[in-house]
């Protein structure tokens, strides 16, 4: 099996593998698990890698790129696509050129490919416990944010810039003002959760989308089985020959957008890239796309029941109707 291939990166004339690995383990894992998770994964063939500050998985991810160089399994830096995110507590102009510098030092980089707003919130103390405080829990500035965002490009610490789980009327908000309009916008997507409004926006603002939770987070606090232990999936794996996992990945790809499936298991992180030389038919496309919609992580399962992460939620919701 060979590299994952590349999708383009809206009309930037740029590209992003189809396919990247997530890194948020659940239950969490140690920081070695995590370093041969991403060995395995780069000796399969994955090229992209999806972290974030507040995943803790920068820095095992940092050490496997650096094994990887230095094993000579990878040539060059340049053949990666790395992915990180700023956390909420860094969300405000003054802080965020020394966060994108804190993440560099974690992957012991000196450029990220692409980075973004983690969520469209800002927090005004650590997060300690949840339910979070209500009166942590800010607005974010965007204007001031995506300055400072545009600033890390500008600088050359990064390649590009982007955000996550913004609603169409957010990006449509921060396209009113940005001088560098945002690349990406990572977002829960799957059978299940399939932002039919959203990516029509995107697609007509040439914003890429980077789905996560593509497998519906099987097994996770956040997620569960509704993908893989689903009969309209499973039967159209079985005439297939395809598993589940692979038919809910090759639905997302058929999207136009990219994916960031974790496994931490080699056959799973293997079989998970096995999605190119085949396709759905019509109606199987057809079939899915009449699936109830359900999300599966929401802010206020994170941050705790407040009213402003509800009115969030209902905004991202009204994205995803049919
Ligand atoms: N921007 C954001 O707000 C968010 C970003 N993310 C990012 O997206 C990534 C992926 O999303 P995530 O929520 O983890 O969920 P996924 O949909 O990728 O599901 C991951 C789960 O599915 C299992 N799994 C993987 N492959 C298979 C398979 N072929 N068959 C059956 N089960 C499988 C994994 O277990 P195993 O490892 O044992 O295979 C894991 O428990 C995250 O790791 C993170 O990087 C996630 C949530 C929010
Ligand atoms: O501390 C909070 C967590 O990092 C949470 O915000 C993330 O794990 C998010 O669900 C994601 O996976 O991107």
């Amino acid at each position: 099996m060979g590299v994952a291939p590349e999708v383009p990166l809206g009309c930037s004339g740029k590209t992003i593998p189809a396919i990247g690995l997530g890194t948020v383990a659940d239950p969490r894992v140690d920081a070695e698990t995590t370093k041969a998770a991403v060995l395995e994964a780069i000796k399969a063939g994955y090229r992209h890698f999806d972290t974030a500050f507040a995943y803790g998985s920068e820095q095992p991810l940092g050490e496997a790129i650096a094994e990887a160089l230095s094993l000579g399994l990878v040539k060059s830096r340049d053949e990666f696509f790395i992915t990180t995110k700023l956390w909420c507590t860094f969300a405000e102009r003054d802080q965020i050129v020394s966060a994108i510098k804190m993440s560099l030092k974690n992957l012991k980089l000196d450029y990220i490919d692409m980075y973004l707003i983690h969520l469209p919130l800002r927090l005004t103390q650590q997060m300690t416990k949840t339910p979070v405080p209500k009166e942590a829990i800010k607005p974010l500035d965007t204007e001031s944010v995506w300055d400072a965002m545009e600033e890390c490009q500008n600088l050359g610490l990064t390649k590009g810039i982007g955000v996550s789980n913004f609603s169409c009327k957010m990006l449509a908000h921060l396209l009113s003002f940005a001088k560098i309009p945002p690349a990406v916008n990572q977002v829960e997507l799957n059978p299940f959760w399939r932002q039919k409004k959203l990516r029509e926006f995107c697609k007509e603002k040439g914003i890429h989308i980077t789905a996560y939770s593509p497998l519906g987070a099987n097994g996770t606090r956040w997620g569960d089985n509704r993908i893989v232990g689903c009969d309209v999936l499973n039967e159209i794996a079985k005439a297939k020959g395809k598993t589940t996992a692979q038919v809910s990945l090759r639905w997302v790809y058929e999207q136009g957008a990219s994916m960031i499936p974790k496994s931490f298991n080699k056959e799973r992180m293997r079989q998970n890239l096995d999605i190119f030389d085949w396709c759905l038919t019509e109606e199987e496309s057809h079939k899915i796309n009449q699936l109830p919609q359900r999300k599966g992580s929401t802010l206020t399962s994170i941050f705790g029941p407040h009213d402003f992460l509800l009115e969030i939620e209902a905004e991202l919701e009204q994205d995803s109707e049919a």
